[in-house]
């Protein structure tokens, strides 16, 4: 679904992607880790176009994502921190949504709104809620209209255990519907029961890109928080055992 060929982003002399090469596809759930600063959001904007890399290309389904847009509409986006004007309700942001994406309301995925009692907070204007509601708007329009692919960037921060439980299901769920989901987390614990696959970024390098049971038994834990624990106690490691590009 999305090829990332040869990507590398220059901020001046500092490298923050250095020819990335790596193939995400459908029904996975695919984890970004890396340590602060190694790129994975450098990454995702790259993916999202909101980054020009300095070289390579993305083919989202096999087209080049350059100069063009339509592709957005089939990424469902989660920031770290959303930004929406502070001065609309959670209602107008919705509406400004909806319009934007002319999507009928039959069609739309309310799960989560409804999962997250947001018709209860409807009124409630932007700039006076509190960081897990925030979350919880952001991660309602990333699912609603119901893309091929979710890029969630941090997405349980904030949120409580019962709100976090909710979100994990409902990514579980559209994994089961051949999505492809790339969550980037430093939240290890909570990606555990939930990833399939593992890309591990350093100094803008891909270390490495394996299933989680690869990773698993390279070395030699069970729980993802220790093997990543362990990775990062290494030098800088080839892509070996690598998911097959
Ligand atoms: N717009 C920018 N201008 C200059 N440098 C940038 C810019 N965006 C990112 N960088 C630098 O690129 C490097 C990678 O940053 P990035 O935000 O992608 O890392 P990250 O892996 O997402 O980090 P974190 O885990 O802290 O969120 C960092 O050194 C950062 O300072």
């Amino acid at each position: 679904m999305i090829n990332i060929q040869h990507i590398s982003k220059e901020f001046g002399k500092l490298k923050a992607l250095n020819d990335i090469n790596v193939t995400l596809e459908g029904g996975e759930c695919i984890a970004l880790i890396g340590p602060n600063g190694s790129g994975k959001t450098t990454l995702i904007k790259t993916i999202l176009g909101m980054v020009v890399p300095s070289a390579g290309q993305i083919l989202f389904d096999g087209q080049s994502i350059e100069q063009k847009w339509i592709y957005r509409n089939e990424i469902g986006y989660m920031p770290q921190i959303g930004q929406y004007p502070e001065n609309m309700t959670i209602a107008q942001v919705l509406d400004m949504m909806k319009d934007i994406r002319k999507m009928p309301e039959n069609k739309l995925d309310l799960e989560l709104y409804h999962a997250f009692n947001l018709p209860a907070l409807l009124s409630k204007r932007m700039g006076t809620l509190s960081g897990g509601t925030r979350q919880k708007v952001s991660a309602c329009l990333a699912f609603m209209f119901s893309p091929k692919a979710l890029i969630l960037d941090e997405p349980t921060a904030g949120l409580d255990p019962l709100s976090t439980e909710i979100l994990k299901d409902k990514i579980q769920r559209e994994k089961e519907k051949n999505k492809l989901i790339i969550i980037s987390s430093h939240v290890l614990s909570d990606l555990d029961d939930m990833v399939s696959q593992i890309v591990y970024l350093q100094d803008g390098k891909l270390i490495f890109h394996k299933t989680l049971q690869q990773l698993k038994e390279d070395t030699g834990t069970q729980k993802l928080s220790k093997a990543i624990a362990h990775v990062m106690s290494l030098p800088n490691q080839p892509n070996e055992g690598a998911v097959h590009e």
